[in-house]
């Protein structure tokens, strides 16, 4: 897992490394720039472009100045620099920084308060203006500057963090953000960029390590979390020669109605895919054929029987909601599973709206189980929210306080669970934005909990490999979308390749 810090907590990880390491400020700005234009090379290899970097007089406006001398040695000759001096203070490595690109001869251009901006014909801007040390919205010669390159429609890289952008926390409505192509951003993504809103305003990242004391930033113990792929190798299981179905458990998932079978088939089918020993699914009775037909692994429960003939003791993990719509049965079935089933249950789509309706039902929630709400979902069950952050703030508050997981469901789907941390998905793409993929994460996550993985782990595992398989269908072969279905049947390569 790569921790996810706050601004604070990278300043203090930069001091401690600085003192630890030991290695100098200028030194450590030094190896960041380095790190940029490492990657700025990659992007963008031809070396006659035209480049404009913009730095302001902070640290981030040191790393423009450092990265413009770097580029040089690369041999990118047809360099600008702007550099924006809208105050009277700069950093002791802005300056040494400045210094070092004078003794190079590499021509600048000094822009101070209201002085008219400049002419600009770069093909690329680099934004080295501000970065994680932004403390307010973008407001006078800054918020000037910012607009008039953001009307230009150049391709942007930011240095760190784009000019204007909060590094976590709410973005102030309508404040103004150097929008970015690119951001190469040191250490570790900043937690802005994984939430829709404020991740809107860098269309790709790529975070480069510079150093930073590893063991120091554990010891912070963020409660956020970025999911790696190494995470998931070590924590799924292989499969063991002599097993056999019964090791791996018995999903029940109740979902559909006439209208919606496809939700149920989708789910169930995704759960035995995810290898579930056993998958039954309780459905309709008119969907019967169609069940039997699609997916002829998976067993049926027809409901209209009686609600009390379930035997729930058979199984080992229910999931409910898929395509189940809010009558009278489908409330009678929430009651009775929640009074009768012990264990952690996965509750989605019309289940997450029976509870928004009923708070009590609710707080009887078995501990651990699983809320798998989209942005909608989840305001209707904790109330209208403004942002994601805040989102993720109540998120935080209510799995503690109801001793569940809850799995917010978006672009790095975030994973809550009941000892407070947010754990944020690293796969997925939108050519998965697409009706029933939600119902195909539903499968997975009960196939998960009946193979006794932890409701912690199978959310972060059941997170992972639905976006993983996303996207190796999706993104060597350039698919606009990745029908639900087609995920499906991808699945067991992916945790294939994954345990191997
Ligand atoms: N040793 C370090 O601390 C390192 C810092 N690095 C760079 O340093 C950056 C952070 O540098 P700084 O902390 O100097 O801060 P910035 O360079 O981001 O900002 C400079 C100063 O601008 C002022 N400011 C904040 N918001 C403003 C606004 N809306 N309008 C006008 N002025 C505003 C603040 O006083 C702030 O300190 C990182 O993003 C990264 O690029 C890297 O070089 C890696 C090492
Ligand atoms: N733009 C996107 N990028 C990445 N993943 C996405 C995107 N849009 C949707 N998804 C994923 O697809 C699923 C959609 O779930 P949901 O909205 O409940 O769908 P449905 O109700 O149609 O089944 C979620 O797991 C989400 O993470
Ligand atoms: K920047």
């Amino acid at each position: 897992m790569l921790p996810l810090l706050t601004a604070e907590q990278i300043r203090r990880a930069d001091t401690h490394t600085i003192q630890h390491e030991p290695i100098s400020s200028i030194n450590l700005m030094e190896r960041a720039s380095k790190a940029f234009v490492a990657w700025f090379i990659n992007h963008f290899p031809e070396r006659s472009a035209s480049i404009s970097i913009y730095c302001g007089t902070g640290n981030n406006g040191g790393d423009g100045l450092a990265v413009a001398r770097l580029l040089g040695h690369h041999r990118y000759l047809n360099i600008k620099i702007v550099i924006a001096r809208f105050g009277k203070n700069s950093t002791a490595d802005f300056d040494i920084n400045f210094e070092r690109l004078i003794a190079t001869g590499i021509p600048y251009t000094e822009i101070q308060a209201n002085d008219d901006l400049p002419e600009e014909k770069s093909d690329i801007l680099i934004d080295a203006l501000l970065g994680s040390g932004l403390n307010k919205p973008l407001a006078g010669d800054y918020l000037r500057l910012v607009t008039y390159l953001n009307d230009l429609q150049k391709t942007v890289v930011a240095v760190d963090v784009p000019t204007g952008l909060y590094t976590e926390g709410d973005q102030p409505k309508d404040s103004v953000v150097l929008k970015a192509d690119l951001a190469i951003t040191f250490q570790q993504p900043k937690l802005s960029f994984l939430l829709p809103g404020s991740g809107g305003h860098v269309d790709h990242w790529q975070c480069v390590n510079i150093g930073l004391d590893e063991r120091f930033i554990r010891s912070l113990d963020s409660p956020y979390q970025y999911i790696e792929e190494k995470d998931i190798r070590q924590m799924l299981k292989p499969r063991t020669r002599f097993s056999n179905k019964g090791t791996f458990g018995h999903a029940l998932i109740i979902a559909g109605q006439p209208e919606t079978m496809g939700a149920a088939l989708l789910s169930a089918s995704a759960c035995a895919h995810a290898g579930a020993g056993l998958t039954t699914a309780c459905i309709p009775e008119s969907g019967l054929t169609a069940l039997n037909t699609y997916q002829p692994e998976v067993m049926a429960i027809v409901r209209g029987v009686k609600v009390a003939d379930i035997n729930w003791e058979k199984f080992s993990s229910v999931a409910i909601g898929p395509g189940l719509g809010k009558e009278q049965d489908a409330k009678d079935l929430l009651d009775d599973l929640i009074a009768n089933f012990k264990k952690p249950v996965v509750v989605d789509a019309d289940a997450l709206n029976l509870l928004a309706d009923d708070p009590e039902l609710l707080k009887k929630l078995p501990a651990n189980s699983i809320l798998t709400p989209h942005m909608k979902e989840f305001d209707r069950l904790f109330g209208e929210h403004q942002s994601w952050w805040a989102r993720v703030r109540t998120a935080i508050v209510k799995a503690t306080e109801l001793k569940i997981c809850i799995v917010l469901k978006n672009s790095y789907t975030v994973i809550v669970t009941p000892e407070g941390k947010a754990y944020f998905n690293s796969t997925s793409n939108a050519a998965m934005a697409s009706g029933g993929m939600g119902d195909v994460l539903t499968g997975i996550l009960s196939a998960l909990l009946v193979q006794k993985y932890s409701p912690v782990e199978a959310c972060i595992i059941g997170c992972f490999i639905h976006g993983k398989a996303g996207d190796e269908l999706a993104l060597p072969n350039r698919m606009s979308v990745v029908l639900p279905g087609k995920l499906i049947q991808q699945l067991p390569l992916t945790m294939g390749k994954l345990m191997g």
